[in-house]
């Protein structure tokens, strides 16, 4: 998840009549590589459908999945991951359900939690809210001098949330923040497309578009710029099959398309992955 830039949580609330499906495939097309469901309101059967969905929807256009708050659905979704605010299930605990390959990542208010973060083996912060926000009415902004600490000292990914939008984006990355999460800024516009472009745009102007796979904030591995899926994106991985088990699909169902070519499942491991490659993975659907 190293390589994974700007957070999109969904937000029904903020969706105003539009389907949930439509307004999350507009924010990664417009350049979200991580999704959260984040539902206060629906019961168990409800959310468990939601993430089904959603688990699908981010599968099919090659992005990350994780479930908010909810351990036990983010398995049964065959999500990438979960998020625990700080009153949640311990991330040891967590780790323990979800086993070592999937994303545990948690809410920090001050560089104590992140230091306890980090130690505890989270894959990532949330380090919020930067800004107050009516997503989490009540909740004192931690402001940008959090942003600037965590920044400098946290060495795992940290995703600076919490009244985030363009017009305030570039004073948070200044502060060091290389990637970003929102909420209603996107799902809550008329345009989610856009806003993520804008937002992506900030924070490569930032700090460079060609961050690879596999880099920590401290190193940049060698990376190879192809168009996955359609987005322009970088990858670490040398062969198509490195590159199917960086986004988990290893074991998936997927077929796979090299400059529009098919690429037999078998002749993965050979198959080069080579600078400017139009790469395609296509879930299959159906039985029998
Ligand atoms: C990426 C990310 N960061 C922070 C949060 C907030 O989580 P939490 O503090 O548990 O609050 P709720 O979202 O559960 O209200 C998040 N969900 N995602
Ligand atoms: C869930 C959460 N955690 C900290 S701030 C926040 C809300 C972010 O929503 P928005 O981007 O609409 O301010
Ligand atoms: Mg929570």
């Amino acid at each position: 998840m190293n390589d994974c830039k700007l957070y999109v949580i969904t937000g029904e609330n903020y969706h105003r009549g539009r389907e949930l499906l439509d307004v999350m495939e507009a924010a990664i097309r417009g350049g979200a590589d991580i999704v959260q469901l984040r539902d206060k309101d629906a019961a168990p059967a409800e959310l468990l459908e939601k993430a089904r969905a959603l688990r699908e929807l981010t599968r099919r256009l090659g992005v990350l999945f994780i479930v908010n708050d909810h351990p036990g659905i983010a398995l049964e979704s065959d999500a990438d991951g979960v998020h625990l605010g700080q009153d949640d299930l311990p991330i040891e605990d967590a780790r323990r359900m979800l086993g070592p390959e999937r994303i545990v990542g948690i809410s920090t208010h001050s560089i104590a939690q992140a230091r306890a973060a980090e130690k505890a083996g989270a894959d990532y912060i949330g380090v919020g809210p930067v800004f107050p926000t009516g997503t989490k009415p009540g909740r004192a902004a931690v402001t940008t001098a959090y942003v600037a600490e965590a920044a400098a000292e946290i060495r795992i990914p940290l995703f600076a949330i919490g009244g985030i939008h363009p017009g305030n984006a570039d004073e948070v990355l200044a502060a060091g923040a290389k990637r970003l999460c929102a909420v209603s800024a996107v799902v809550g516009s008329p345009d989610p497309a856009a806003v993520c472009r804008d937002l992506r745009e900030r924070i490569e102007r930032r700090w460079g578009g060609g961050l690879g796979r596999g880099e920590s904030d401290g190193a940049r591995q060698a990376a190879t710029s192809i168009v996955l899926n359609g987005r322009p994106g970088t990858t670490a991985a040398a062969t198509l099959l490195g590159l199917a088990e960086e986004l988990s699909l290893g074991e998936k169902r997927v077929v796979a398309e090299r400059n529009g070519v098919v690429v037999p499942r078998a002749a993965w491991p050979e198959t080069e992955v080579a600078e400017g490659d139009r790469i395609e993975f296509v879930h299959f659907v159906g039985g029998g």
